[in-house]
Formats: C-alpha cells, structure tokens, sequence
C-alpha cells in the first residue's frame, strides 16, 4: 500500500490531521478498521469509482454513492525541531520513520502562533515560511548523514576490478525507496568524480539532496487557515515551489465526528456539508465558522492534500481488475472490488502483478472492460480503468 506520511514541528496539527484522516466513518467504511500501530493507520484518497458509468452503483464499502475512497496508509510522525538530523528532540529516531513513506505532508501552522519549536506564540508573529524549509533540510541533512555512513563501504566496493557506482548507490538507497531507476536519474543530474573515494562531503550531500527530492516530494499542508491571518497562504505559496495546500485539520475532526453522530451530511473532501440533526446554538454558529472557511477555500484541505500526494506528486491512477468483463465482478459477485493505485504509464501486465506476482507471471492478456477488447500489453492505463487479466495462475 501506498504510505504517506505527516511531518512537521510539535503543535503544527499533524495528530488532529491524523485522527481525522484515519477516522472509520460510519457511512463511508463500513469495514473493519486497521490501526498499525499507534501512529500509524488506513486513510483514503478520494476518486470517481467507475459505476459511475453504469445503471446501478457498485455498493462496494469504499463507494459512496458513486465516490469511491481508495485505501493508502497514513504514518504521523512526531514533531521535528530544527536540528532533529543531530538527535535534537529524538529527531533522529523520528526521521527514520520517514524511511518508508512514498511522499510527505508538511504541515505548517499558517496561522503563525506558534514558534520553531511548536511553543505558543501570537497569531501571525512567527513565519510559517521557516517551517516549510526546515522540514525539507532536516530530511535532506537526515539522509546525508545516512549517505555518510554507508560511505565507506562504497569505497571498500570500488576496489573490485566491476565495481558499478550505480548499482552499489542503488542498493545502499533502496531502503531509503529509492530505485535503480531513480539513482540513475538522479546521477545524470550531477557531476561527481567516478572514484567515490575523490567524492567530497558537498559531492555526497548533493547526492542526499537530490535523493530526498525524487523519493519523498512534499505537499505543504497550510493548516490552522480557519486562525490565520488573510493573505497568508498567498504567502507561503510565493515562498515555495512545493503544492500547497491551505487546510482545517480541526475543521475536518470536527465533521467526521458530526458526520459519525448524524448531526451533518459530509463526505470527507467535499467541498461543503449540510446540517441534518440537531445541533445547538454553540455547536451552529461554530459549524457556520467553519462552512464559512471551506467556501473560502474549497472545503477543509485534508482530503485534497492526500489526494495531491498520490495523484499528483506521485503520478498514480486508479486501475479496477475484475474477473468477470460484463458483470465488472470477481469470482464472488463484488462489482469493482478492488482498487490499485499505478504510477501512470503503468500496463495490464503492471496491474497483473500488482494484484499478485503469481498473476503477473503467468499474464496471458487483458481485456478493457468498459469498451469490451482486448489490449496490448503495451496499452497504457488511464484513470478508472476497469480490467479483466486473463493469466495462467487466474481463476
Ligand atoms: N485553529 C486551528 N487549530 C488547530 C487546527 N488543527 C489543529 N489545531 C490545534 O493545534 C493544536 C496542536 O494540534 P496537534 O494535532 O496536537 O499537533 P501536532 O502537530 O500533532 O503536535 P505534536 O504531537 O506535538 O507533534 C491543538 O490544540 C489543535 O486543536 C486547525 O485546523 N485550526
């Protein structure tokens, strides 16, 4: 599964992010609910699930009523202070953490009352601009110091007569995500002396920084945009070539709860809400703050964040394998079961074995159920498409 993670200093909002994003509604996923662990959980990015096109919705548990939440992981990472890739605020322990995510929410206090150690200050007297660049340099000095300390054993490497850089950086990064792929890329970028023993600490840190860019892109997360003062998020943008994305984590807490008690009709991402139950006069006039600031900004900024990360940054599109092309089912009954996120550009033999080696190994062809033919293994997917494979190891 795809793992985005949350980053950012103490107080930022990264916990009510989290228990927002990773909150089972009721409505939404009526399924059993997986917490990994205490910080990490399921959350979902928010697409049109292809029974749109059909007569009847799909009633799968991540489709409401023609939206369909795809499941992706969500780690919270503690707060990180400036200095957190020396140790500083167990900064270290915290920045492993990030090792596994495929792309990271900056999240910033937009509001700007709280300072670079997450302590409270007044609204507006501290510049959101700071925290936005120390995240990016504490994982990029973070990653150098890893870079650094595998050093050695790349140069111990060079001695052999078929030494290859490439491969011997590719495999000191792959757990870091990195692929053969990316690190060849990332190569071409640079110049660096073909000796890794005339390699400088600057020649490594460049190698750091440019690793850090093409495995962990970051969406800046302008959360607190409900306490901010105007014009602030215009601020961070101009500031940053990043996404940014202006949002209210409490705002979206707030709705998932009022959505789970029946009080409002939400869906998390849309864009608005309406209120259905009773409510009081406290709890109306805090509702009409908030519907007031996702008018302003086109609803409260979480799901759109996540959404950004995985369709945007990471370039995926949702691709539905099913077993029967009429029906769209599998061997059960289930309309559109499954959900696969590909990087696009991804094939039906991609797909295959997304969906388990086993079918991948033994593809045969694949059938475009929507328009009922056969593609090339070459054909390109696109987003909602709907696939039948057809495989030796298949049902
Ligand atoms: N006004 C406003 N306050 C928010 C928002 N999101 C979170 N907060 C508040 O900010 C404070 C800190 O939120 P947390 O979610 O605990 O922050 P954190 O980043 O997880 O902090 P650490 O756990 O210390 O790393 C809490 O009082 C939240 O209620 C928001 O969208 N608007």
């Amino acid at each position: 599964m795809l793992t985005v993670a949350l980053a950012g200093k103490p107080n930022a909002g990264k916990s009510t992010f989290y228990t927002a994003a990773t909150m089972a509604d009721v409505d939404v996923a009526n399924y059993p609910f997986t917490t990994i662990d205490a910080n990490r959980g399921v959350t979902h990015v928010r697409t049109e699930c292809p029974c749109l096109d059909r007569d009847e919705r799909c009633g799968n548990e991540n489709c409401r009523d023609g939206t369909r939440y795809v499941p992706i992981e969500l780690l919270d990472v503690a707060g990180l202070v400036p200095g957190a890739h020396e140790g500083k605020g167990l900064g270290n322990q915290f920045l492993d953490e990030l090792t596994n995510a495929d792309a990271v929410l900056n999240v910033v206090d937009a509001s700007g009352a709280t300072n670079a150690e997450g302590d409270p200050v007044e609204v507006g007297s501290h510049d959101p601009l700071d925290d936005v660049d120390f995240i990016e340099e504490e994982m990029d000095l973070w990653l150098a110091g890893i870079v650094d300390g595998n050093w050695e054993g790349v140069e111990r490497k060079s001695r052999a007569p078929d030494f290859d850089l490439e491969a011997a950086l590719s495999e000191m990064l792959t757990g870091f995500g990195a692929t053969e792929g990316d690190v060849a890329a990332v190569l071409r970028g640079l110049e660096y002396p073909d000796d890794p023993k005339a390699w400088t600490d600057d020649d490594r840190e460049a190698l750091a920084r440019a690793v850090r860019r093409r495995t962990k892109p970051i969406v800046v997360v302008a959360n607190k945009v409900d306490a901010a003062p105007a014009g602030a998020v215009d601020r961070i943008r101009e500031g940053t070539d990043k996404p940014v994305i202006p949002a209210t984590a409490d705002g979206e807490l707030a709705l998932r709860r009022a959505a789970e008690a029946g009080v409002v009709d939400y869906d998390p991402g849309d864009e608005s809400f309406e209120i259905v139950g009773d409510v009081s006069d406290d709890q109306r006039a805090g509702l009409d703050a908030l519907r007031g600031s996702m008018d302003e900004h086109g609803g409260t900024g979480v799901q759109t964040a996540l959404n950004a990360a995985v369709y945007d940054l990471l370039d995926r599109i949702t691709a539905y394998p099913v077993q029967d092309a009429g029906k769209w089912t599998d061997g059960t009954g289930n309309v559109l079961p499954d959900a696969f996120l590909l990087p696009a550009g991804s094939t039906p033999p991609d797909l295959a074995y997304a969906v388990h080696s086993d079918i991948g190994e033994g593809y045969l062809h694949a059938v475009d159920a929507r328009a009922s033919r056969r593609i090339g293994e070459d054909h390109e997917l696109t987003e909602g498409d709907v696939i039948k494979i057809v495989s030796t190891a298949g049902p």
